[in-house]
């Protein structure tokens, strides 16, 4: 599905260059829900802006399924944010003009996709996450929690090959946090969705598959939850945080 390969990107500031990813490979398959994690500055918001083709590389590979996106075109590249990738922001974005119903749309309507079957399609995400009676409020109707399954749903609706989170917990309460991270698992279960999260959050993190810990730009080292139970491998992930900060 995503798979990144010795990615190295750096920025240019005055006469300096400050090299942030030094090499970073990484997968995600098909139905995964991974996260990566790392100290500030360690480049998690720079992976995720370049696997999201927002900043180009300096060189290596990202490839979503067949396509490698160092080859895309500027038109290809949109296309590709449009309809491949679905978007979930830490303040979640919600256009307060438009109903729950055509925030969802939105991407659809972006992408000129606006046929028949689209109402249809939100309509059947509404149902999934629960928030069909809101559909025609608008976003300073609505609870904090209808805002995020709102949000997530309209990551959903062009059936994207891949959800990119960046810290959608980060403003959040526990409480939140938690409906934020089963709206998501809703989404895998039901829509076989496909995730990739930042987060600072090791509890957000504790219910993915797989965590990547970055460090200095470079992968320090990847965490795989398999059988263990969510709070053995919270304190999993605690562990091998602090032992990060001793070396
Ligand atoms: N546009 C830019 N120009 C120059 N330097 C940048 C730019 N964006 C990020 N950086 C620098 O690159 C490094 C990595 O930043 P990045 O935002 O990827 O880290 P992060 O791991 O997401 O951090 P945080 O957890 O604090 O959000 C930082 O030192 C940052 O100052």
């Amino acid at each position: 599905m995503l798979t990144v390969e010795n990615l190295h990107k750096s920025y240019q500031v005055g006469k300096t260059t400050y090299e942030v990813l030094k090499g970073v490979s990484l997968s995600v398959g098909k139905g995964e829900f991974v996260a990566v994690m790392g100290p500030s500055g360690s480049g998690k918001t720079t992976l995720l802006n370049c696997i999201s083709c927002y900043i180009p590389v300096d060189s290596g590979s990202i490839r979503l399924g067949e396509t490698e996106l160092s080859r895309l075109d500027e038109n290809e590249l949109a296309a590709l944010r449009n309809q491949r990738l679905g978007f979930v922001f830490q303040d979640f974005l919600l256009l307060d003009g438009l109903s729950v119903r055509d925030n969802i749309l939105l991407p659809r309507i972006i992408a000129g996709r606006s046929d028949q079957s689209m109402e249809e399609a939100a309509d059947r995400l509404c149902g999934v996450f629960g928030i069909s009676h809101i559909r025609g409020k608008y976003p300073a109707e609505i609870s904090g929690g209808e805002k995020q399954r709102t949000a997530i749903a309209r990551a959903l609706i062009n059936n994207p090959l891949l959800i990119l989170a960046d810290e959608p917990t980060g403003n959040l309460d526990s409480k939140s946090s938690r409906a934020v991270i089963d709206t998501f698992r809703q989404a895998r279960s039901a829509l076989g969705a496909t995730i990739f999260m930042v987060t600072h959050d090791s509890f957000a993190a504790s219910f993915c598959d797989r965590v990547v810990i970055l460090r200095d730009g470079v992968v320090w080292r990847t965490i795989e939850r398999g059988e263990k139970q969510r709070g053995d491998f919270q304190d999993e992930l605690l562990d091998g945080i602090r032992e990060m900060g001793k070396e």
